[in-house]
């Protein structure tokens, strides 16, 4: 990618690009990469809206196909001058056997690194998540937390599992000679828990909400906080990353970086308030209504249930033991090494993020009426 940027049009390719985090990449992409010639949007299932993104200059080409094809993955990635590797299973609700999160989240990175090295790619920005570090099994706190921060990362669950697992290999394919004789340059960023336009578990909650007339019970202590970050400045920090991967390859290849912006510091329910809030939504209670040994038995009671019904329907809901114990753990971090390595400042603000958010919560919720 060394002639000029306005000179040579940049082949991209994002997996998962029709995902919550992978659409807002795409929209990103044209809007704030000069350099683009094609984009190429590759998922398992394709969105409608890709055809609205046809009649702009940028040759937008949609490619079905998964990530656990190793040849379908060779063919979309050949050609392409960067790899922004969204795709994956965000399960931790039980919907997907632990194998299938592995094939997809694990195998399917690999795939994508191989596709890489075979056929010449040399610069690849992963998905990672926070919960590649934590919280662990062990309840451990992580409190204003940054890459450098030692922490117990233990795991037991299959996606966090998955997602270390990934990171690793993306990360140590770093410096690999692809196709061509050159080094792949990798690097791998870190959300937290991401909200925005398309979040579909907030969608839940706020619809969770309606049902029970306008209520929402408080499950969480208010002083357990957990990181969140605005999708928009999360696709911003990956169009960031993948346009400085070449010239600073020698800094970012091989590195992580937390994805952060400023998204105010509070639990997970209160957070999500600041958006029900507006849409007309009550959180009840100053501390938790039920004590945490009650949740603990019917976060477990739906664990049994999911297990016992698996074999007629589908039972996830939002609390099983796994996510009442990440919710009961504080998770915050606090971190500038996207700034300083790579220049990566937020694109949109707090009020914008949640101005954009309620927006889309109300035009979400009136289309469940
Ligand atoms: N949502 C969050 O809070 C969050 C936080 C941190 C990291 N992440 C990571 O961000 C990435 C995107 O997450 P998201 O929240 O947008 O999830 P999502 O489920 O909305 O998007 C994932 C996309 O990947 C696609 N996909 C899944 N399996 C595939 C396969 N086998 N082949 C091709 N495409 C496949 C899906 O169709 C979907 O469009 C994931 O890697 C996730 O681990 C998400
Ligand atoms: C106990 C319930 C009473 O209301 C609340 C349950 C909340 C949980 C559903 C969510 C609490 C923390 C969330 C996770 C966190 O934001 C980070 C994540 C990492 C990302 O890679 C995938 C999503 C998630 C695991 C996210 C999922 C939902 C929570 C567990």
């Amino acid at each position: 990618m060394a002639d000029s940027a306005q000179a040579q049009k940049l082949v991209y390719l994002v997996t998962g690009g029709c995902g919550f985090l992978g659409e807002h990449v795409v929209r990103m992409l044209l809007q704030r990469e000069p350099r683009l010639g094609e984009l190429r949007v590759f998922d398992r299932h394709l969105g409608p809206w890709l055809e609205e993104l046809k009649t702009g200059p940028v040759r937008v080409t949609a490619i079905q196909g998964d990530v656990t094809e190793a040849h379908e993955v060779a063919a979309a990635v050949a050609g392409a001058h960067v790899v922004i590797h969204t795709a994956g299973l965000v399960d931790v609700f039980g919907r997907a056997s632990p194998e299938t999160i592995h094939e997809v989240n694990v195998q399917g990175t690999r795939n994508v690194i191989e596709a890489c090295v075979q056929t010449g790619t040399r610069f690849l920005v992963y998905t990672s998540s926070m919960e590649v570090v934590g919280p662990n099994t062990k309840g451990h706190p992580f409190y204003r937390g940054n890459e450098d921060t030692l922490y117990e990362a233990v795991h037991r669950h299959p996606y966090p599992c998955s997602k270390a697992l990934a990171e690793r290999l993306v990360l140590e394919a770093n410096g690999r000679e692809v196709h061509g004789g050159l080094p792949l340059v990798t690097c791998a960023l870190r959300p937290t828990g991401i909200y925005g336009e398309g979040h579909q578990i907030m969608r839940d909650f706020y619809r969770q909400g309606l049902r029970l007339g306008g209520w929402l019970f408080r499950a969480i202590p208010a002083s357990v906080e957990h990181g969140r970050v605005y999708v928009g400045n999360v696709a911003w920090m990956h169009v960031l990353a993948a346009r400085e991967l070449e010239r600073r390859a020698a800094l970012m290849g091989g590195q992580v970086y937390f994805c952060y912006d400023g998204s105010p510091y509070k639990s997970y329910e209160d957070f999500n308030m600041e958006f029900l809030g507006p849409c007309g939504l009550q959180l009840v209670g100053a501390r938790p209504l039920l004590p945490y040994w009650l949740l603990v038995f019917l976060a477990a009671l739906n664990a049994l249930l999911q297990w016992l019904l698996r074999p007629l329907v589908l039972y996830a809901p939002l609390l099983n033991p796994y996510t009442l114990a990440v919710a009961n753990t504080t998770f915050t971090v606090s971190t500038n090494k996207a700034q300083r390595h790579f220049g990566y400042e937020p694109l949109f603000s707090w009020e914008d993020s949640r101005t954009r958010t309620i927006l889309w919560v109300q035009a979400a919720g009136s289309s469940a009426q």
